[in-house]
């Protein structure tokens, strides 16, 4: 047995075909490849179809036992949302009349002042979880709000649902606007590290501070030392608009820059997202590089708020690592495939006003949705695609899914246009397109309905 062969039992085996991204090529196809997974939920071995007898032998299955994926069906890795607030899901699609910093206050901060109603947070996060698995994300890193039981709340559904997550309890002891809505820094340290000690199996805890504006230096601190002590991912924002970050200069006049800000308070590791960055600087991004913390892309949001549009080429080849987002509620949509799209529809947008510029191709953005959220969170050890040792965090996926909102046109067998069919789910499908989701190794959806 090799080093990453699985000591466990076969659980599972599916036959069929496999799209997944690798670190050396934004899309593979893999056709008639057969993938059994362990009692544990991972990967245990990738194999040819043709296999199927010595495999069988070989890990001890049966032949009959193997799952058979119909000829529209294919496995793809499930969708890692790198920046989702749980707690803003309950105005999706409404409200987007005002930029960030007047919409965070018109609207977003009188909602999730409701958290601490149990009942309301339970409702809306049950709502969030069902959502965005049944679309797809198998991965989501959540804000919740500063509500700390309620945040507990919303690990404790996600978990249960069998999503993967990792959830921040959200951090400020800054708010002028409605003052009963935030925390004092030592009340925020505190609850901060009530939280941390709590996990669940498929959950880990993030340290949050909302964003710069919405913290004090003395609060910046406390979390770095935090984050440190325990080892733990950060989340935050940055840079989403010009107005915020001339926020930032006049409240943290003695730093370089918006990073620096996070920076000189141990808040930038490589287990550190921040979201948007439209209006980071090349020395900024170094930053990033040199610390190895990501940027979660929330294009939707982006546009909606009128923040800007990050040129995630210009990232890509600072080589930092770079995840997709829905950022609910900024962004109207909770679908990881709506991101595909906004993502490229973005791309194109730059396109357009410079003719020269490279602008992202289907697969590199597939390949964000996926793998790259899992590095941008680094979690890449665990999920983002399918290699063994990982777990199987898939969706499968029929191209004629009954009902469905693409019609799947035979050009005939080996055409150019079959062979890349694959690849029109993420922008051109949706929810009905996924008929089963994953993670490790379990089937999540269809939920299990309860008694
Ligand atoms: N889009 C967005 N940006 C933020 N910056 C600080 N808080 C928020 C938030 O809730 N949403
Ligand atoms: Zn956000």
């Amino acid at each position: 047995m090799s080093s990453n062969e699985s000591a466990a039992g076969i659980a599972h085996v599916y036959r069929g075909t496999f799209v997944h991204a690798t670190y050396h090529t934004a899309v593979e196809i893999l056709e008639d490849r057969l993938l059994g997974v362990d009692t544990e939920g991972k990967i245990a071995f990738i194999g040819s179809g043709k296999e199927v007898d010595r495999l069988s032998q070989k890990w001890g299955f049966e032949a009959f036992a193997v799952t058979q994926l119909g000829q529209h069906e294919f496995f793809m890795p499930g969708m890692v949302d790198t920046h989702i607030h749980a707690s803003q899901y309950s105005y999706a699609g409404t409200a987007l009349d005002m930029p960030l910093l007047q919409w965070l206050n018109m609207y977003t901060f009188p909602v999730e002042a409701c958290y601490k109603d149990l009942e309301f947070a339970r409702n809306v996060y049950t709502h969030v979880v069902k959502r965005t698995l049944r679309n797809g994300t198998t991965t989501a890193c959540y804000f919740a709000t500063i509500h700390t039981d309620a945040s507990l709340l919303l690990g404790q559904i996600a978990n249960d649902f069998g999503q993967r997550a990792l959830v921040g309890k959200v951090c400020m002891d800054t708010n002028n606007f409605i003052p009963h809505y935030k925390e004092t820094p030592e009340e925020s340290e505190g609850e901060t590290n009530r939280w941390v000690i709590n996990s669940y199996p498929l959950v880990r805890p993030v340290v949050t501070p909302r964003f710069a504006p919405s913290c004090s230096a003395a609060l910046l601190g406390y979390l770095g030392e935090i984050a440190h002590n325990n080892d733990l991912h950060i989340q935050s924002h940055i840079s989403e608009t010009k107005e915020e970050v001339n926020l930032v200069k006049e409240l943290f006049p003695d730093y370089d820059s918006y990073t620096d800000v996070y920076h000189r308070h141990n808040l930038l590791t490589d287990k550190t997202v921040l979201a948007h960055g439209c209006h980071l600087t090349d020395g900024e991004l170094k930053l990033f590089r040199e610390t190895g913390a990501s940027i979660a892309h929330c294009p939707n949001s982006n546009i909606s708020l009128c923040s800007g549009m990050l040129d995630v080429r210009r990232v890509l080849n600072h080589k930092v690592k770079l995840g997709l987002g829905t950022d609910v509620a900024g962004g109207y949509s909770p679908s990881m495939l709506d991101a595909v799209r906004r993502t490229l529809d973005t791309s194109k947008a730059l396109t357009i006003q410079d003719t020269q510029y490279h602008t992202l191709t289907f697969e590199e953005v597939f390949r964000l949705a996926t793998l790259g959220g899992s590095q941008a969170l680094s979690l890449d050890e665990n999920t983002g695609n399918f290699e063994v040792g990982k777990d199987f965090d898939a969706l499968r996926v029929n191209t004629d899914a009954a009902g469905g909102p693409i019609d799947l046109i035979n050009h005939g067998e080996g055409s150019f246009f079959m062979s890349l069919f694959p690849l029109s789910i993420p922008p051109s499908g949706d929810d009905r397109n996924i008929v089963e989701v994953y993670v490790a190794g379990k089937r999540v959806v269809p939920f299990v309905e309860g008694p």
